[in-house]
């Protein structure tokens, strides 16, 4: 591949562009706490985020014992508060350079994320992502999210044509790339469970910064 070529670049969002689980703690915690159950520590958080907003709901409920009859209570109510639970959320170092770095060099870049859209656009306002990207797929977009590889295909697609490349910090995000046939990059200092060498992924990067030299493994699907 010319290394002049645009490319297609697709990013995940949580764990990988911003860490979020500060704010998504907090919602958490508000609503438990209602249900007057003890808080979820980080570690527990982290643990829980890769899903989209309802497993979330769900492992946070089975780890506090609640009953599954305050279910759409209590995932109305996370899902309430996650609308405007950005205040606490960065963006991981040199993350907006390396974007505008991409957009400047001429890449497309798109989303693919399975926080909900309306929060994942909210998130992304407030801390100025929102403008490099031109297609946002959140985990209620379409109606099945990821690790099923529609959302990702559908992203990729709205970008039109050209060598495709997926970067995520997990488990999910390289099941989903695998099942799409698209190379993965995988961000090492996010909220994955297990050792890299278990996710299969192209190359792996902890340092933003790094990140451009890899984009020769993209390729033509
Ligand atoms: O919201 C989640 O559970 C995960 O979000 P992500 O796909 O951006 O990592
Ligand atoms: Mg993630």
């Amino acid at each position: 591949m010319d290394r002049d070529t645009p490319l297609r670049i697709v990013f995940d969002l949580d764990g990988t562009l911003i860490d979020s689980a500060p704010d998504i703690r907090q919602a958490a915690n508000t609503v438990l706490a209602r249900e007057g159950v003890p808080p979820l520590d980080r570690d527990e958080v982290q643990s829980f985020i890769g899903n989209g907003a309802p497993v979330f709901v769900d492992r946070m409920m089975a780890a506090r014992s609640l009953p599954e009859a305050n279910r759409d209570r209590v995932l109305d109510a996370f899902l309430d508060l996650y609308e405007t639970a950005v205040d606490l959320t960065t963006p991981y170092p040199d993350v907006i350079e390396t974007l505008a770095r991409l957009c400047a060099d001429g890449h497309a870049l798109g989303l693919c994320t399975n926080k909900p859209e309306s929060p994942a656009r909210a998130v992304m306002q407030h801390l100025d992502l929102d403008g490099f990207f031109d297609v946002v797929i959140g985990g209620d977009t379409l109606p099945r999210r990821k690790p099923d590889p529609s959302p990702l295909l559908a992203a990729f697609h709205a970008l039109g044509q050209g060598a495709a490349i997926y970067v995520g910090d997990s488990e999910v995000d390289a099941a989903t790339a695998e099942a799409a046939g698209i190379p993965f990059l995988l961000f090492t200092e996010g909220y994955r469970k297990a050792p890299p060498a278990d996710l299969p992924h192209a190359a792996r990067f902890s340092a933003w910064p790094d990140m451009p030299a890899l984009l020769h493994y993209a390729h033509v699907r």
